[in-house]
């Protein structure tokens, strides 16, 4: 009996493995016509990401299944997976696709780890990359000349003095960039100081990530954006997605998408250590939101202090929001003393209404990400 299950099984799992070398195989056939994508891209510095391209790909594999027989969310799922590392082994050759190769960066602060993960990019594109910090701040008229752009990746409490002490230095015919996650002030400094061309960016990813696929960099416009375009096109290139915004309204987003998200997390952070839980064993108990939950909060503490001190403190606005969210939090605890289910309720569906066609979207990404959790764990 064992023995024909046996042969029975190795057949099918022979045919089995013959259909997923003819998989490999199709695979290996995509990925070479990507090459020439990219390489046809590469001729005319358009960039990797076309999301209209992807989302008619994905919405006719969709009905192909269906018509197929084949669960559509299943063929979407891995078709993003395709999509990503079709994108990602173009954005390795797009590191090297300089829109203005040869031009001269200085970054100041070029030994930080966002400052070297920008001269790393620049470099491999083929721009000459010279670097400042307060080490070779003697030699900065030299650094200066002649630079093409002037990219300042310095501590946000160091922005603005950084930039009256560098503008004297700078040709009006260079363009002045900062990395800062606050933009209000450091653009207005950049205008006040310096005449040249202007442009204020924000990078919304850490310098560990692999390459800059689908990483959004916010974008504030200062003067001269005809003279800062090729700045733009080459972090598109580099695959970001670039979000233009003005400084203020820049600033009022990142109050809530920042600070008041990273000061929220590390006061359950600090709660969970101060009532010194077992995360081990939490974790087996673990429902998979506490699992990602707790994952975003042990991801913050993993990371450098001074990051989110920089962005937690940045600005007397950032302390007022973070004292009103508190408070809110105290009218929230006089609910539970109260035991005022029904208050809870009303406000619960307050929100719900608030959050609108949302609550369908969160639920769609969350429950995307929770499966995913619990495949591997
Ligand atoms: O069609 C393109 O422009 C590609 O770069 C190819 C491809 C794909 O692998 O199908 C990859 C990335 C784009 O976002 C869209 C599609």
């Amino acid at each position: 009996m064992d023995k024909v299950f046996d042969i029975e099984i190795k057949k099918l799992r022979d045919n089995i493995d013959h259909i997923d070398r003819q998989i490999l195989d199709l695979i290996s056939q995509r990925l070479t016509q990507v090459q020439d994508v990219v390489a046809l891209k590469k001729a005319h510095n358009i960039p990797v990401y076309h999301p209209a391209r992807e989302e008619d790909l994905i919405s006719k594999l969709r009905s192909q299944a269906t018509a197929s027989g084949i669960d559509a969310d299943f063929m979407e799922e891995m078709y993003r997976v395709i999509l990503r590392n079709s994108r990602m082994e173009q954005t390795v050759e797009m590191k090297q696709q300089g829109i203005k190769a040869g031009a001269t960066v200085l970054i100041v602060g070029g030994e930080g780890q966002m400052g070297r993960f920008f001269s790393d990019l620049f470099r491999a594109s083929g721009y000459i990359v010279r670097t400042l910090s307060e080490k070779n701040w003697n030699d900065v008229a030299s650094l200066c000349k002649d630079a093409d752009l002037v990219l300042l990746s310095v501590p946000i409490h160091v922005t603005l003095e950084t930039i009256q002490r560098i503008a004297p230095h700078i040709s009006p015919t260079t363009i002045l960039a900062d990395l800062t996650s606050i933009k209000t002030a450091p653009v207005d400094a950049m205008l006040k100081y310096f005449t040249g061309p202007v442009i204020g960016l924000h990078p919304l990813f850490g310098p560990s990530c692999a390459t800059l696929d689908k990483q959004i960099i916010a974008v504030t416009p200062g003067r001269d954006n005809g003279k800062c375009r090729w700045l733009v096109e080459q972090l598109s290139l580099w695959g970001a997605i670039m979000v233009n915004a003005e400084p203020e309204e820049h600033d009022d987003i990142m109050d809530i998408v920042q600070a008041l998200r990273h000061f929220a997390t590390f006061c359950f952070g600090q709660f969970l250590c101060r009532k010194k839980v077992n995360l081990a064993r939490s974790l087996e108990f673990s429902s998979p939101i506490y699992r990602l939950e707790l994952g975003m909060v042990g991801r913050l503490f993993a990371q450098d202090s001074s990051l989110y001190s920089e962005i937690i403190f940045a600005t007397p606005s950032r302390r007022k929001l973070l004292k009103q969210y508190v408070a809110a939090m105290n009218e929230q605890i006089e609910l539970v003393e109260s035991n005022d289910k029904t208050l809870f309720m009303e406000r619960f569906s307050e929100v719900t209404q608030w959050f609108g066609d949302f609550g369908n979207q969160a639920m769609r990404e969350s429950d995307f990400i929770i499966n995913k959790l619990i495949e591997r764990f």
